[in-house]
């Protein structure tokens, strides 16, 4: 029988890296999105291409076998969808996961199909699906919680692949780099069998992959944007090519690298190919990815489990070096009002109107009393003074 996935998001990750893989698995795609263009593009078309760009040239592959609907305007068309599915993934962006779960809830809600759904949340975040599954639990009868598992089964996951904003006029195909890693947790899945996704690594413990990924390539990639902004440049590979920059992302992969080898069973020298690996990659100049891309959404990644403040909280801790991803989150600090981006006008408006322990609070949601406390307010007040 046909192998059905529902994807939310037909963003650049949506398109370029979970539909990619799911299509080749041999899955027919139903596209979920409420952008009126991107989800009439969808309909209107039969295939779109995803061309990887490296150094080496460029590869396009072609992907078909898809349908999309609007769930703003055709909701019960989505739950009936989910109804007789396999698979739920979504790239829409972590604060947007509250929005999805009710649908997705409505539709588990409806199965009457053996086998359990299963819902991979494809986000830049820790426990990303664990987060969604919380939502949905939200929208589902309470009379209905305890027998929730045998309808569907839930694993946080790790991607990784750069996909930058695309270029006008490209309509639905996407240029995106050639490396990808997408970890999935298998065992949620117990003796059911786990889906059939060549692309996916399964692992038991998805704790080392998605700090690893996090704290290195989203720690290094965010670190780059923020200095770069600062200093005026359009993008990241332009950013890497000023050696102050460089160096200041170096600072702040040894200190998660320091991290890293001490948690998990990572070796210094494994740690350092991948730190390697990700400067050539986020310095890739065939990738026109923008500093205003890569910095979006400030106050989510200064969060407490974020790419500066999770690893920093957590060095502190171990009384190790945090020095250079304070330098990191200085730089985020900086990023406000950006045109597009409503998190940096939200947190001119936090530093302006709030003590600098209020602000370093209500931004980070660290700890009053956390090792870290002091030296992040001292940050936010530096900032908070340069605007006075
Ligand atoms: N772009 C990358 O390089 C990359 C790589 C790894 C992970 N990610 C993660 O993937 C997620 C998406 O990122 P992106 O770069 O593709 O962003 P994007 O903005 O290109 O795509 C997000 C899509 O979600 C859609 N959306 C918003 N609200 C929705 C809703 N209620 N229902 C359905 N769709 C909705 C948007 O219309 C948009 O099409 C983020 O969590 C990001 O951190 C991105
Ligand atoms: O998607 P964000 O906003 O969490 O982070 C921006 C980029 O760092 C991110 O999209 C990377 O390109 C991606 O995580 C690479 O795998």
């Amino acid at each position: 029988m046909a192998k059905k996935a529902i994807h939310f998001g037909g963003g650049n990750i949506g398109r370029g890296f979970v539909a990619e893989f799911l299509h080749t698995a041999g899955y027919e795609v139903v596209f979920i999105d409420v952008m009126d263009n991107i989800i009439n593009e969808l309909q209107n078309t039969k295939s779109y291409t995803v061309t990887e760009v490296s150094e080496e040239g460029e590869t396009t592959k072609t992907i078909t076998n898809y349908r999309a609907i609007n769930s703003k305007t055709n909701e019960q068309d989505v739950i009936n969808e989910i109804a007789t599915a396999d698979i739920v993934t979504c790239a829409v962006g972590p604060n947007i996961l509250k929005f999805i779960a009710p649908v997705i809830a409505k539709g588990i809600e409806i199965r009457s199909t053996p086998k359990p759904l299963a819902v991979i949340a494809c986000e830049n975040m820790i426990g990303g699906t664990d987060t969604l599954h919380g939502y949905i639990k939200e929208n589902t009868d309470s009379a209905r919680l305890d027998s929730l598992g045998e309808r569907a089964q839930f694993a946080n996951s790790a991607i990784d692949r750069i996909v930058p904003a695309q270029p006008p006029n490209s309509g639905l195909n996407v240029r995106i780099e050639k490396f990808y890693e997408w970890v999935v947790e298998k065992t949620p899945f117990g003796n059911v069998a786990h889906p059939d996704i060549p692309a996916i690594h399964w692992v038991d413990n998805l704790e080392p992959y998605i700090e690893r990924k996090l704290f290195t390539v989203n720690t290094s990639h965010a670190t780059a944007a923020y200095y770069g902004k600062y200093s005026g440049k359009a993008t990241i590979a332009e950013a890497m090519r000023d050696s102050f920059i460089k160096d200041a992302v170096r600072d702040a992969m040894n200190e998660t690298a320091s991290l890293i080898v001490d948690k998990h069973e990572i070796t210094a020298s494994e740690q350092q190919q991948y730190v390697e690996k990700i400067i050539k990659r986020i310095s890739n100049p065939y990738l026109e990815d923008s500093v205003e891309r890569v910095g979006r959404a400030p106050i989510r990644k200064l969060g407490r489990k974020e790419r500066f403040i999770g690893p920093a909280a957590q060095l502190a801790e171990r009384g190790a070096r945090y020095k250079a991803l304070l330098g990191s989150v200085e730089m985020a600090l900086r990023f406000q009002n950006v045109e597009g981006d409503d998190e940096s006008v939200e947190l001119a408006k936090i530093l302006k109107e709030n003590s600098p322990a209020d602000a370093t609070v209500q931004l980070t949601g660290l700890e009053r009393t956390h090792p870290l406390f002091q030296s992040v307010s001292d940050v936010v007040y530096q900032v908070q003074s340069e605007s006075k």
